[in-house]
């Protein structure tokens, strides 16, 4: 089994369901809220923490499971303390073809969460096939620190470059043949000394745009 095709998604709107009402339920419901998605949690018992949770995205039913919570579902999380309980969901779900993740079980997730670290449009998503989210999470705590501002404003330069490319020059091949010049680390190094408007300038002069 390999989790190995990343897709970052839009799930503004999206009708999640999170089963269970215990640590991994609260993980998933901040990290689920940031993205703009409807989330329902059904559990008997909240943790005091999740219960406290008041938003307008946020629906809290508090009853055990039914298959009737899989309705019109986009994505499913399943978090009980429950194992043949989530076994039985995840195999639900997989029968109605909704993606789900299992909190205990790979086997049996269709997909499984990274770690996500997030600088503005730059998003980095880091996993270890399902097998240590402990080192995910550490890995990202590094990178945090690797990746400071200067690759964001070297993201800036990039996309305003790229913009003029598009409106400069014709054909899809030969845009890429000049956007395939730009460097990376030759602009990090040149934002070192000098600012990111005369940066941009100096790329748009050697690229002859
Ligand atoms: C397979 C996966 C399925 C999934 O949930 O998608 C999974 C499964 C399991 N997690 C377990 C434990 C913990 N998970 C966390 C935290 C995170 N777990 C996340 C993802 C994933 N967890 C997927 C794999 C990702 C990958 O490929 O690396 C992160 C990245 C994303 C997120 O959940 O949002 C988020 C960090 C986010 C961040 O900080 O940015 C912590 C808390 C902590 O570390 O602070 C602990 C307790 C400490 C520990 O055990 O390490 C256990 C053992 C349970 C047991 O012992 O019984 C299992 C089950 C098993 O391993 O079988
Ligand atoms: N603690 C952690 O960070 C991680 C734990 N796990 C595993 O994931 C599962 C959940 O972990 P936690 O959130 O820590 O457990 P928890 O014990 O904090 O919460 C379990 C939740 O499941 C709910 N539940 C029980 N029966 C239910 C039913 N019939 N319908 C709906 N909800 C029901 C309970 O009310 C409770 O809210 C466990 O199997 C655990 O081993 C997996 C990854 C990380």
């Amino acid at each position: 089994m390999s989790f190995n095709y990343v897709i970052h998604c839009d799930l503004a709107g999206a009708n999640c369901l999170i089963v269970g009402g215990g640590k991994v339920a609260l993980r998933k419901v901040q990290t689920l809220l940031e993205t703009g998605a409807q989330v329902t949690v059904v559990a008997p018992d909240f943790l005091p923490d999740l219960a406290g949770i008041e938003h307008e995205r946020l629906h809290c039913l508090r009853q055990p499971f039914t298959i009737e919570d899989l309705a019109n579902r986009d994505l499913v999380f399943v978090a009980t303390n429950d194992r043949a309980l989530n076994e039985e969901i995840a195999a639900a779900c997989r029968d109605r073809h909704i993606p789900v993740n299992v909190a205990d079980s790979r086997s049996e997730s269709t997909f499984i969460v990274p770690a996500l670290l997030q600088k503005e449009d730059l998003l980095i998503s880091i996993a270890t096939n399902g097998k240590n989210p402990g080192y995910s999470r550490a890995l990202k705590a590094y990178l945090n620190d690797q990746i400071d501002d200067r690759f964001l404003e070297a993201l800036d330069i990039w996309c305003a470059v790229r913009d003029r490319v598009k409106e400069k020059v014709q054909g899809q091949t030969e845009r890429e043949k000049i956007l395939r010049r730009l460097s990376l680390l030759d602009l990090i190094k040149a934002m070192e000394t000098a600012p990111k408007e005369d940066v941009y300038r100096k790329v748009i002069e050697c690229l002859l745009l």
